[in-house]
């Protein structure tokens, strides 16, 4: 272990900003976090993946922040998860859910060519059996059958407001599963929008946790949302409706 802490440059910061997870990853876990390391500075001379490149950022917003929403799940039991994150960009945070989460079967969905091409060669590269790239929009795939309604989790950073987020999400639950928005600030207003926005989806709020990261103490949420009934067809509206008149807002009824 400590062989791979040292090659991530993290010392003992990381090992002790783990423990704040409530999980300790494995030998084999971090070397193939040391691999997604070296595998996104080497993406990021071709593409523009990320503006965080340096190793303890790296491990701060990119790996702790992407397990910090799934924690609940991270020491779990061990049934098999149906899992998607949208709007994946380079793989976060749906590629450290599968590396944490063995059981999970990771959906890495995304509507840029170039991030899924850049995924569909990474994927292979961490050793990774259980994430699937896929290129799509999300308005679009929630509508098929072999993705509505058939996942347990679905996970969201930095794609859209939550009242977006929200329509994006729920109808690709199963009922009783959980959508997890990664936010960083939030307002009781967001919370008032979204709870008016959620309803029509058949989800309800289940919690809003908020805390700091463990290196540089910024301030993040992460959002629970839980759905309780089956959201009605017409949810979520074709491509680009959900963020030109989002859910709530007077346009939304136009
Ligand atoms: C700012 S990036 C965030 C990437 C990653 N989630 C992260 O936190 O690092 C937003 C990504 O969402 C994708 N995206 C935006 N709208 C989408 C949609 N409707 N369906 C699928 N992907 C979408 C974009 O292509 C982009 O790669």
């Amino acid at each position: 272990m400590t062989i791979v802490l040292e090659e991530l440059g993290l010392g003992e910061i990381q090992s002790e900003g783990w423990e704040t997870l409530g999980w300790i990853p494995s030998d084999r876990q971090l070397q193939i976090f040391n691999v997604l390391y070296e595998q996104i500075l080497a993406g990021n001379q071709r593409l523009n993946l990320t503006r965080i490149t340096d190793p303890v950022g790296f491990w701060e917003k990119h790996l702790w922040d992407s397990l910090r929403g799934v924690a609940p799940w991270l020491s779990g039991d061990k049934l098999p998860l149906r899992v998607i994150d949208i709007g994946t960009g380079a793989g976060f945070p749906g590629i450290p859910i599968a590396i944490a989460i063995p059981q999970a079967e990771v959906t890495l969905l995304d509507s840029t060519g170039k991030k899924i091409a850049f995924l569909q060669t990474l994927v292979p590269r961490l050793g990774l059996e259980n994430a699937i790239p896929y290129l799509g929009r999300v308005e679009a795939i929630a509508q098929q059958s072999d993705h509505r309604q058939t996942y347990d989790l679905v996970v969201l950073r930095a794609v859209a407001a939550a009242t977006v987020a929200a329509e994006y999400s729920l109808p690709l639950l199963k009922i009783g599963g959980v959508a997890v928005l990664y936010r960083g600030q939030w307002t009781p207003q967001e919370q008032q929008d979204l709870e008016n926005a959620i309803a029509p989806l058949g989800g309800k709020l289940d919690s809003v946790e908020a805390f700091v990261t463990p290196v540089t103490e910024s301030v993040r949420h992460c959002v629970y949302l839980r759905k309780i009934k089956p959201t009605p067809d017409r949810f979520p509206r074709p491509v680009g409706i959900p963020t030109q008149k989002p859910l709530g807002s007077p346009e939304s009824n136009s």
